[in-house]
């Protein structure tokens, strides 16, 4: 069923290319959750990394998870307990929208339907808000959205994130959670709702099982209160410290 409905999918974005190779997949992930230590290795480099003495680049964790699973909400408190500067992929092509240039009205055009904007836009600007950033820990909150972005990302700026946190959560609770929302987004509507549910089941699911096969992805049970996940996001970052 849930095949018929991928199959069904017309997308017009670069990423589509990968919607068919992703629809023969099963979506198995077989992620550590936070209640499993990750292997000693990873710590031992997440650790150090953290630490700040890899190098000159911030420490960056990938934050992923499908639409309204909690990403933003958890991002914002893991920002102010653990001093990370939180960049969102979203709000920066809502701020490109905001400034009202060109390319602002075809992203517009773009998110109302539920698509993934081209990588060489997101990426551009990812990277300039890491750049930017003095933060030496880096939350991305919805990047990458689909492998093409994953590897526009890692070639361009030559890195990997240090790891990668999965929000796990049912769709009808996102669905629920997305509809009373209530800030105005002019994709939360039940139509485009269930694109973006299409989108990140297809393209967005392969990044986290790319990230997971390297050790390096977390899943994170988004179900529950805030406080609730919070505690088991809390869990994984403090055995970082
Ligand atoms: N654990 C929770 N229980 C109930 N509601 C929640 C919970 N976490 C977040 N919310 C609410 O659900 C909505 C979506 O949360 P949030 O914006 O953090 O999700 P998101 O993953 O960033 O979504 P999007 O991908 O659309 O940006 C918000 O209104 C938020 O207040
Ligand atoms: O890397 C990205 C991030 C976001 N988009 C588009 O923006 C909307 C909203 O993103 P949120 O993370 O839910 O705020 C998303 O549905 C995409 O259309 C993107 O293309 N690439
Ligand atoms: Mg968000």
């Amino acid at each position: 069923m849930l095949r018929r409905r991928l199959s069904s999918l017309l997308l017009r974005s670069p990423c589509s290319s990968a919607v068919a190779s992703s629809i023969q997949q099963q979506h198995h992930l077989l992620l550590p959750t936070h209640a499993e230590k990750p292997p000693a290795l990873n710590l031992l480099r997440l650790f150090t990394s953290l630490a700040g003495t890899d190098g000159d680049r911030p420490f960056i964790a990938f934050v992923l998870g499908g639409p309204g699973s909690g990403k933003g909400t958890q991002c914002s408190r893991i920002a102010s307990d653990f001093g990370f500067s939180h960049v969102s992929a979203g709000d920066l092509l809502r701020n490109e929208i905001s400034a009202g240039t060109d390319q602002g009205e075809w992203i517009l055009e773009i998110i109302r339907e539920g698509r993934i904007v081209p990588s060489e836009i997101t990426v551009e600007l990812v990277r300039k808000a890491i750049e930017s950033s003095t933060a030496k820990r880096v939350l991305i909150d919805g990047f990458p959205r689909c492998e093409e972005n994953r590897i526009a990302f890692e070639k361009i700026t030559g890195t990997e994130p240090d790891l990668v946190l999965f929000f796990d959560c049912p769709e009808d609770e996102m669905v629920k959670r997305l509809l009373s929302r209530n800030q105005g987004r002019v994709d939360d509507n039940i139509e485009t709702i269930k694109k973006r549910l299409k989108v990140f089941e297809s393209l967005n699911l392969p990044v986290v099982e790319y990230y997971s096969s390297r050790g390096k992805a977390h899943k994170i049970n988004a179900t529950g209160t805030e406080d609730e996940i919070f505690e088991a996001v809390r869990k994984l970052f403090s055995s970082l410290r």
